[in-house]
């Protein structure tokens, strides 16, 4: 028996909600696993076919969770969400993880337990979250209990224009950049906004998502990090986007827009300016992981 687990890409942070916002978006990257008499792994980079890999990793500790031997797998990647970029690849990779150790094992996990122990192997449950439950999920975690997920929809009108250049950003170096301490000015100003983000998009209106979209705690430090981020977002603006945000910790940027023509005129246009970007016109994926039996 082999199983395909299929992950979208996702946006964390949404510029404004740090650590606690993401929203799940139309691209993919596929898994397939099945049970094999060593650990073979094809469809990635080279240096990801050993047992350090990520997704092979997060196998291991759900297993691990519910106290079963490892055991070796075939893992066949493929992969349309690029790496390091802010996209949440990372994720895709734990939560195909995860997804595929219960589906091997049998095991029925729950979307709570799912994100639980993926925010274990994560360290923050911005991807996985939206990554497992699809949409737009505001998550934080009480103390010594479960994430507790809070799962908006977002507009079926909002097209996301996704600005991917050709660098890498490394989260584990964006993370470092960030500030560790805040004035309560700015604890404030994040408040009021991440609330008009969510209901902004949930609504669908541009005008209050464009107000909400001014991050304070990581974009003023993190654009330094993105060399083309000015020219994106005066592309953006100027032919009628709403708002731009950093996705995840970049190198991606993303911009909003209510109009489909809007969405399409920036993308040829980027694309113009870059051909060696990739440019897509995505929307909200509102289903999350789905998992296939072959
Ligand atoms: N196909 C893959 N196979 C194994 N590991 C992967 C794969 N894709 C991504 N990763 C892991 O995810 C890391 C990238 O994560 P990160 O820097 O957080 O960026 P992203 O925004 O793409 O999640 C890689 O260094 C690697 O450890
Ligand atoms: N909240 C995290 C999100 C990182 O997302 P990624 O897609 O860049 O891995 C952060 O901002 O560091």
């Amino acid at each position: 028996m082999s199983v395909k687990i299929t992950v979208p890409a996702t946006s964390a942070n949404l510029g404004i909600g740090y650590d606690c916002l993401g929203m799940a978006v139309s691209l993919y990257s596929e898994f397939t696993f099945e049970r094999a008499d060593e650990l073979q792994i094809s469809g990635c980079s080279e240096k990801y076919r050993n047992e350090n890999n990520l997704v092979y990793r997060s196998f291991e500790l759900a297993l691990a969770h519910w106290g079963e031997e490892p055991f070796p797998i075939k893992l066949h990647i493929d992969a349309a969400i690029p790496v390091s970029r802010g996209l949440g690849s990372s994720s895709t990779c734990t939560v195909a993880g995860i997804m595929g150790a219960a589906a091997l094992t049998g095991r029925i996990v729950g979307r709570a337990e799912a994100v639980s122990i993926a925010t274990e192997m994560e360290g923050h449950p911005d991807n996985v979250a939206p990554a497992i439950m699809g949409s737009l999920v505001c998550s934080f975690t009480p103390q010594g209990e479960l994430p507790n997920c809070i799962r908006y929809n977002v507009n079926p009108n909002l097209r996301f224009v996704t600005v991917i250049p050709p660098y890498e950003v490394k989260t584990e170096e964006a993370r470092k950049i960030v500030p560790q301490e805040v004035p309560l000015s700015t604890a404030v100003w994040q408040m009021g906004r991440i609330s008009g983000l969510t209901r902004g998009l949930e609504s669908g209106d541009v005008r209050l998502i464009a107000a909400a979209c001014d991050d304070k705690i990581q974009e003023p430090y993190r654009r330094e990090l993105i060399p083309d981020y000015d020219e994106v977002r005066e592309v953006c603006l100027n032919g009628g986007a709403a708002t731009l945000w950093i996705s995840g910790s970049g190198s991606t940027l993303m911009a909003v827009t209510d109009d489909g023509l809007v969405a399409e005129s920036l993308r040829a246009r980027l694309q113009s300016m870059h051909p060696d970007f990739q440019v897509h016109v995505l929307e909200c994926d509102t289903q999350g992981v789905r998992i296939q039996l072959a």
